[in-house]
């Protein structure tokens, strides 16, 4: 599909990876998903909305039975920065406790998000917590966040598409692009 209506300023050579290259990805995180919890029942907790995409795909890749639940956070509001402040917007459905809950990300950047929120999870008594990001920032990998499942780690550079938004724009785009700073400064 011809996506240069929405890619707007996005050129090609802008493109950090392509959709074969984040599917190709995933699939490979499934099958080490499916071997690590074999045998266990798994529920599957994306973070709205930016993990729309990946946890439709990776869930899709694995050949389990799978429960997914959704919670939506928010630090970013309309900006490119992480406001410092996470709130809850949405919370789990899912009773977790003693439950082997695996979070799936679009991304880590500052690790603020995910801190913070493994910690809650984790005071619900689960009989285990696991993140699985498809995209991980350079300043993620020195916080104290414990990540087992990567997809890619990539440059510090603000990133659009396959979930990922500019002020709610470019989620629907398949491939995974960096945004011209002439857009958003
Ligand atoms: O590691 P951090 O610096 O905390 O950033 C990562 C978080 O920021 C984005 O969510 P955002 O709050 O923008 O909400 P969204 O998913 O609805 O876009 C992204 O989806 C992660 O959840
Ligand atoms: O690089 C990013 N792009 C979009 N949303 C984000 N949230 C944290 N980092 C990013
Ligand atoms: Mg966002």
């Amino acid at each position: 599909m011809d996506q240069t209506h929405v890619a707007g300023e996005i050129e090609a050579d802008q493109v950090l990876l392509t959709e074969k290259q984040v599917l190709d990805r995933l699939g490979e995180m499934a099958a080490q998903i499916e071997a690590d919890y074999e045998g266990k029942d798994l529920l599957l907790v994306g973070v709205l909305k930016g993990a729309v995409m990946v946890m439709a795909d990776l869930a899709r890749s694995l050949n389990r039975h799978v429960e997914m639940d959704w919670m939506a956070v928010s630090s970013y509001g309309s900006g490119t920065k992480s406001s410092g402040v996470v709130r809850i917007l949405k919370d789990l459905d899912t009773d977790i406790k003693d439950r082997h809950v695996l979070v799936v990300e679009d991304i880590i950047d500052t690790g603020l998000t995910l801190s913070w929120l493994i910690t809650n999870l984790k005071s619900r008594g689960p009989a285990s917590v696991e993140i699985a990001t498809l995209l991980r920032k350079p300043e993620a990998v020195t916080m104290d966040v414990d990540v087992t499942y990567v997809g890619f780690d990539i440059p510090n550079a603000f990133v659009v598409g396959y979930g990922l938004d500019y002020d709610e724009k470019y989620r629907n785009l398949r491939c995974i692009g960096t945004l011209s700073p002439h857009v958003y400064s």
